[in-house]
């Protein structure tokens, strides 16, 4: 848990043993506390060094013990004893220093930091502050600001950064143990008091009220809802305005409402969420740790609009070779144009040389000959991209994998124009490809366990959440947009406007309501797609019929728009009114309003009143309902992949842990309770039937969400 040794005579070294990261462990705590009794007990040891096996400081308090009773010495008194020991106490940081890890070395006297170390108070990720201390000490060490935006974004930071914000005292390239037991025997015997950080003024701004006013307003406008960041900044405030222990009762007082709140628990659940998608499954049994990917080396991408140029520089900027194919000559030279202007832009923000050389353009198909892998990023047309398919299984070298970007079409299709349809996995980016975090990972029935490791491997090495689903349209995303924005159109035939409809999802916390977020993509790609179903049927018949198709409730509304060239954003009209095409400045617009009249009237609909309740109700249980279908067909491993889909494509707000958390939050047995009332009301409208694994979790007591994959297997056992 942590070693105590004594080296070079008289420095006590205490060693934080506990992987993977070294967390503080209520063992590892103890550990330090016995170890700094035998330090100052012993008369040889003059100075203390503190550091991390395996090159790695601490990862910080462990999370995993948050979940029950805390027990071990805690961190506070802890620290304390440290800062007020009568040796120099130095932390030797290699790796990283995170949360508790980093207040911990703020408790010491000096810190050391290896040139390639990281630091960081990342607790407001966990809807948590720096509670051990770190948001009284660190303003008194580097000042209000950076500290404020330390604290309340919860970033790391280099070692170099560090130094220059006096955080760390000195970096080094060698081995940073052997640097810092050499520096704790030069400081042995030095006074301290001047090395103590509690006991230094808070030096603050003489604007500073002005400061935490700004600062106030710039995190309640990102929050979105999340309250940690809020409570970051005011225990930033304590330490600029109080002495050090009146701004520790504040800080202590801010960390038990944190420590108490849903949102600390949904942050958990999703930190440990986001690592469990990575231990993949398929229903065949195949899994993360049995399937090795095959390295690539070389890839390609072909189609250069907006997702395809997207993905290039994802590729490029990670160091991937990539030969960039776009088949008509001057759609060619845009993109080439553009794809330079964003590798150029997206160098400059990170400090390096624009990876311009990685990327090879060509007009032809044979310039893939030779690539390990292609990603398929043509026009979302399953006859256009079936053609695609047929060209490179002609064309590339044996074993080359073939992906689609499609966003929703189906993998197997495209998997049989191919000689190998075990190669042929979905990739699916989120635009911009280069910027989104997420990636779906999409797996057919044909697909191998290789070629879904290899796109899983892939899309880590361009810094993508990748998450593996099975083939069904829409995959899971889109699948559960699709009842989702269906609500929302019949949330405004029945009486609500685009702009309530928003407002309430904003607040909910998602970064743009949903009229928002279609303006944003585009109308007509939705469209286009219900066309192609047989369902958006231009100018049809008005009457009753047009809002019942295929045998279910249908809202034209969306296609209504499109006729009329609202596409959104891009044309300056859409759900909104903007002041030119492309401008993001969505206006109510009363055209629209008056469209929603007539078309009211027209249907005989009686407009009511909707209230905030109904509108997330409909909007989200039906969302949340149809991530229940999935999983009981088997497209998603667990809710984990579910969630972790949500927050990363689909602006999902991260501190309510995602759709399958947040259904726990408010309960299983009232989620369904709501979807059987919304069926009653609205029997021709399917997605708002309460689905099977819904009612058997709740039948089954509903257990924590941890424990819903076994019953999911014995549902779909049952089937
Ligand atoms: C009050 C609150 C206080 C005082 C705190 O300190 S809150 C904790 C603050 N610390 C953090 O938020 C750090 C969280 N961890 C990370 O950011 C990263 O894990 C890492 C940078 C430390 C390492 O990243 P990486 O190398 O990519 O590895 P993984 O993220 O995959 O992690 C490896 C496994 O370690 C588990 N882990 C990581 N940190 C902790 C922790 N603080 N407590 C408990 N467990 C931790 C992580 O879950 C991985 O395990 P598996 O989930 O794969 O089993």
């Amino acid at each position: 848990m942590a070693q105590y040794t004594r080296v070079s005579g008289s420095v006590g070294l205490i060693t934080l043993q506990s992987p993977p990261v070294n967390a503080l462990s209520a063992a590892v705590r103890q550990a330090i506390v016995d170890s700094m009794q035998r330090a100052l007990s012993e008369p040889e040891v003059k100075s203390v060094v503190i550091c991390g096996q395996n090159g790695l400081f601490s990862g910080g308090a462990d999370i995993k013990e948050f979940r029950g009773q805390m027990s071990g010495p805690p961190l506070i008194p802890m620290i304390h004893a440290i800062e007020a020991s009568s040796k120099p106490v130095v932390a030797a940081i290699e790796g990283i220093a995170l949360g508790g890890a980093l207040e911990l070395a703020l408790g010491c006297h000096y810190r050391i930091a290896h040139s390639k170390a990281r630091v960081g108070l990342p607790e407001v990720t966990l809807g948590l502050l720096p509670g051990a201390g770190g948001s009284q000490r660190l303003p008194r060490l580097i000042g209000v600001p950076a500290a404020l935006d330390l604290i309340t974004t919860g970033r790391h930071v280099t070692a170099a950064e560090a130094l220059k914000f006096g955080l760390v005292d000195q970096i080094t390239d060698h081995n940073t143990v052997n640097v810092a037991v050499k520096f704790a025997q030069r400081v042995a015997g030095q006074p301290l008091d001047a090395r103590r950080i509690s006991t230094y003024p808070c030096l603050s701004p003489p604007d500073v009220d002005v400061l935490f006013e700004e600062v106030m307003q710039r995190v309640r406008r990102t929050a979105r809802g999340a309250i940690a960041p809020i409570a970051c900044v005011q225990a930033v405030r304590a330490a600029a305005t109080l002495p050090y222990n009146q701004g520790m009762e504040r800080e202590r007082e801010l960390m038990a409402t944190l420590s108490t709140s849903g949102q600390t628990r949904a942050l958990q659940y999703f930190f440990f969420a986001q690592r469990a998608v990575g231990r993949w499954s398929m229903p065949s049994g195949a899994r993360w740790d049995t399937s090795k990917p095959r390295p690539v080396h070389k890839a390609a991408v072909i189609g250069l609009g907006t997702m395809g140029r997207g993905i290039a520089v994802a590729l490029a900027q990670a160091g991937f070779s990539v030969v960039a194919v776009e088949t008509q000559e001057k759609q060619l030279m845009e993109a080439k144009q553009a794809i330079s202007g964003m590798l150029e832009r997206g160098a400059k923000r990170r400090g390096v040389a624009p990876a311009l050389d990685k990327i090879n353009y060509g007009c032809n198909i044979q310039s893939v000959a030779h690539v390990d892998l292609v990603i398929e990023a043509v026009f979302e047309d399953m006859a256009l991209k079936k053609k695609v398919f047929q060209q490179l299984s002609a064309v590339c070298k044996p074993g080359t994998f073939l992906c689609s970007n499609t966003s929703g079409l189906d993998i197997d299709q495209l998997a049989c124009q191919t000689r190998n349809p075990e190669l042929v996995v979905g990739m699916h980016f989120f635009a911009p490809a280069h910027v989104m975090k997420l990636l779906e990972v999409v797996y057919g029935p044909k697909s191998s366990p290789l070629a879904v490791a290899t796109a899983m491997q892939l899309g880590k090495k361009i810094g993508k959440v990748s998450v593996a689903v099975g083939n069904c349209r829409g995959f899971v995303g889109n699948r559960m947009l699709k009842p989702y924005l269906e609500q929302a159109l019949f949330l405004l035939e029945e009486g609500a406007t685009p702009e309530f409809v928003d407002q309430v999802l904003e607040e909910f916390g998602f970064a743009m309501g949903v009229f928002r977020m279609s303006d944003l993509s585009g109308l007509d790609v939705g469209w286009k797609v219900r066309m192609a179903d047989g369902l958006a049927v231009p100018n049809p018949t008005t009457g009753q019929a047009t809002r019942l198709r295929q045998g279910r409730r249908y809202s034209p509304l969306g296609d209504l728009l499109c006729e009329q060239g609202r596409f959104g954003q891009k044309t300056g009209r859409g759900w909104y009114q903007y002041n030119k095409p492309g401008s993001q400045v969505a206006k109510p617009d009363p055209w629209l309003h008056s469209f929603l009249d007539e078309y009211r009237a027209w249907h005989a609909l009686v407009a009511r009143r909707i209230d905030h309740q109904e509108v997330l109700e409909r909007c989200l249980y039906s969302m949340i309902n149809e991530g229940f279908r999935i999983l009981e067909d088997g497209i998603a491993a667990g809710p984990e992949d579910i969630d972790v889909i949500y927050v990363f494509g689909y602006s999902w707000p991260r501190h309510r842990g995602g759709p399958m958390f947040y259904a726990t939050t408010v309960g299983l047995n009232k989620v369904l309770e709501r979807l059987e009332h919304y069926h009653q009301a609205h029997p021709d409208v399917p997605s708002l039937q309460p689905c099977d694994l819904l009612r058997k979790l709740v039948a089954s007591g509903s257990p924590p969400i941890q424990k819903w994959r076994e019953v999911i297997k014995k549902v779909r056992s049952q089937l």
